[in-house]
């Protein structure tokens, strides 16, 4: 496990036992500014490269409505996140089992804004999640594109977000207004940026460049670079099989890239002394305290 390392280094110092809090799952809000740009594809091929590392995995479709990750799946799961609320179901009767022993949460219909839940149903809800929050050394949500308010909330609750854009000046816009409006509402926001669909070997160093270079000046902030994964056919082949393309050829070109990728950000976790977040209120504190906020 990836805090198996920070864990085992704290409990040498302080002889300490883990809280349950401190051993909730890393989570990770996957955004983009625009939608279209493959940040479907991308969260959940990520999430499969994770579990084929050996981590547990759940991915969280949150785009009630429009959500596809079980489509990209070609699964039909029998209760989504909206049959959760809609009937008080527990959360394990509604995670599914996808590849690569990656589990999966899919969004489902009805509600049009998930996040303009009352009271009670988002208490339900957090109290769904806190149930598997232990459960998992990774929980990645899918969020909608564009930024609401409720979107923030989820965001800069998680211990950090992707923003995803393609090398298209549209999309570098939108991932822009994206982050700005977070940095500004949240500036200890934790942002990396994911560039898809490159054709050239520099081509995500010059969006990355162009955006950190706006993302400093005009906001003070230092946004990180998650990586990039080329223009590949084979997605698009794969999302009309309904396969995941990791799945469908894990020697593809995307593939090869999303496994490079994923090695890295789990070097790069590994290099990340943890602990020192341990005083830090965890993703469902967090959500609770920034929910309350917002109702009171
Ligand atoms: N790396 C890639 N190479 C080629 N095509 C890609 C790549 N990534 C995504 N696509 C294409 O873009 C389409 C949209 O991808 P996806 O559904 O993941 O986008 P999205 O950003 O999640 O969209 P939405 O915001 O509407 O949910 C895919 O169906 C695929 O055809």
């Amino acid at each position: 496990m990836v805090k198996d390392q920070a864990y085992e280094l704290r409990k040498q110092i302080t002889q300490e036992e883990p809280s349950a809090e401190e051993n909730q799952a890393h989570t990770i809000a996957v955004f983009s500014g625009k939608g279209g740009v493959g940040k479907s594809s991308f969260a959940l091929n990520f999430s499969i490269c994770l579990s084929k590392q050996g981590k547990k995995v759940l991915i969280f479709d949150l785009d009630i409505g429009m959500g596809n990750i079980d489509i990209l799946l070609g699964m039909y799961p029998k209760y989504t996140l909206s049959s959760m609320l809609d009937e008080r179901l527990e959360i394990e009767d509604i995670i599914e089992q996808g590849p690569s022993n990656l589990s999966y949460i899919a969004a489902g219909t009805g509600l049009s804004d998930f996040f303009h839940l009352n009271v009670e149903r988002f208490d339900y809800f957090l109290e769904q999640l806190e149930l598997v929050a232990n459960t998992y050394d990774y929980i990645i949500f899918d969020l909608g594109a564009g930024m609401s308010e409720e979107h923030m909330a989820f965001i800069s609750a998680a211990d950090e977000c992707f923003v995803v854009t393609t090398t298209e000046p549209t999309s570098i816009t939108d991932a822009y207004a994206a982050i700005k409006h977070l940095v500004i509402e949240r500036p200890n926001v934790n942002i990396s940026l994911m560039v898809n669909r490159v054709t050239g070997s520099n081509e995500s160093i010059l969006v990355y460049n162009r955006l950190q270079a706006a993302v400093r000046n005009f906001l003070s902030y230092e946004l990180k670079l998650l990586g990039s994964l080329p223009d590949d056919s084979s997605v698009i082949k794969a999302v009309k099989e309904q396969t995941p393309y990791y799945v469908m050829d894990n020697r593809s070109r995307v593939s090869k890239m999303m496994a490079k990728l994923v090695l890295d950000y789990l070097k790069t976790m590994n290099e990340t002394p943890q602990f020192e977040s341990h005083n830090e209120l965890k993703f469902i504190s967090k959500l609770k305290s920034l929910f309350n906020r917002k109702v009171d």
